[in-house]
């Protein structure tokens, strides 16, 4: 666990970076500090490794005071990510990440061992370990980054900004990584990011601070969501608040309905004006309108996983707004129907307006 106790840090100058930070970031979680350019994210994270000293307050990790600890030491258990992963230009891609094993004196040989199980876990090719920087693309350059920071396995990652500079298709691809890689490993991970979508996707908790260095609020992805603390955390949240809670509240408990999955030429169950016709393997073809042979195309989802976003989506990809479900294996489990949904979301709207309570009646309060 790493903590913030009434952290402040005023540069030479006047410039408050840091406002009486006080927070708690939980063992083997992701918490992401977010806010517009120049709130402290980046001064936060580097008094953790004491890259940057406190003026005022303390910073713990598991309970001891940084201070306490040798830089070099507190740094060796801590890895450090930045944009563009910061890589020594003149070394290939596997001493790079062999950086900190070498620090620690492993042998060459147990340190590249090592850089090379790194690469396949963070999804580069083996073939570009004798690369140099400059032949990477931007991903994988950050890629490299990251198997760096893990080399010797520490348990606090800070990671600054480390996906900005790639284009949205690679920082997706680059998140998801990241997420799949937290699920095994279970590091305490502080991210920094000024992209509020991308503190939304990866944090257990998000921290939005505001001009200053004020935290605004801290508290979990749905949570700001449903309740934004004031009115500069429900602008920076932005559009759609409503829509994107719904990516938090799992599709499982939908009811199915399986009379209205058919399979090619097998008549509709009476009374129903659309059926879902699957294949041999129940795989699914299309709807299907009563009186009309001719197949629609259809929205899906997966029921084991996907949230109630992805099954309204699917609901709206339909000729019929209703939601094809789609088990583990990609067969039709069944389908929910419009009213079924309408019921699910009243249901979620209820209880997000019961967690914002505190907030509610606030004027503007549902317009963001
Ligand atoms: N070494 C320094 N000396 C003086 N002022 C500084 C120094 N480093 C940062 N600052 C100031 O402290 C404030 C916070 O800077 P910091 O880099 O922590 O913000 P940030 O939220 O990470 O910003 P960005 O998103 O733009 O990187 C800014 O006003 C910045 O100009």
């Amino acid at each position: 666990m790493i903590t913030f106790e009434g952290v402040t840090k005023r540069y030479p100058g006047g410039t408050v970076a840091v406002r009486d930070l006080t927070l708690e970031v939980p063992t083997g979680e992701i918490s992401v500090f977010v806010g517009p350019s120049g709130c402290g994210k980046t001064t936060s994270l580097r008094m953790i490794n004491r890259m940057i000293e406190p003026t005022e307050g303390r910073v713990l990790l598991d309970g001891r005071d940084v201070r306490e600890i040798d830089p070099p030491a507190l740094r060796r258990g801590i890895g450090y990510v930045i944009q563009h992963g910061g890589l020594f230009p003149h070394r290939r891609v596997v001493d790079n990440i062999a950086t900190v094993p070498y620090l620690l004196g492993w042998d060459r040989r147990r340190a590249r061992r090592r850089a090379r199980e790194l690469m396949e876990r963070v999804g580069l090719d083996d073939e570009l370990a004798d690369r140099y920087p400059f032949q990477l693309s931007g991903g994988q350059q950050q890629r490299v980054g990251v198997a760096r920071a893990l080399a010797a396995d520490p348990p606090v990652l800070l990671m600054d900004e480390p996906f900005s500079a790639v284009d949205p298709v690679v920082r997706a691809g680059l998140q998801d990584e990241l997420l799949r890689l937290q699920a095994e490993l279970r590091k305490t991970i502080v991210f920094v990011t000024h992209d509020i979508d991308e503190a939304i996707k990866l944090g257990d908790r998000v921290a939005v601070l505001r001009e200053g260095g004020r935290l605004a609020q801290y508290a979990t992805p749905a949570e700001l969501l449903a309740a934004p603390a004031d009115d500069f955390v429900r602008a920076f949240l932005g559009r759609d608040r409503g829509i994107r809670l719904l990516s938090f509240l799992p599709a499982a408990d939908l009811p199915l309905r399986r009379d209205l999955v058919v399979a090619q030429g097998d008549p509709a169950p009476a009374g129903a004006d659309w059926v879902v016709v699957v294949d041999a393997d129940r795989r699914p073809l299309g709807w299907r309108a009563a009186g009309n042979g001719r197949l629609a195309g259809y929205g899906a989802y997966r029921a084991d996983r996907d949230s109630l976003r992805a099954a309204l989506d699917a609901a709206l990809l339909s000729p019929c707004g209703a939601a094809i479900a789609l088990d583990e294996d990609g067969r039709v489990a069944g389908v929910v129907t419009r009213d079924a949904l309408d019921a699910a979301l009243a249901r979620a709207a209820a209880d997000a307006h019961r967690d914002a309570a505190p907030a509610a009646g606030r004027s503007g309060e549902g317009a963001g």
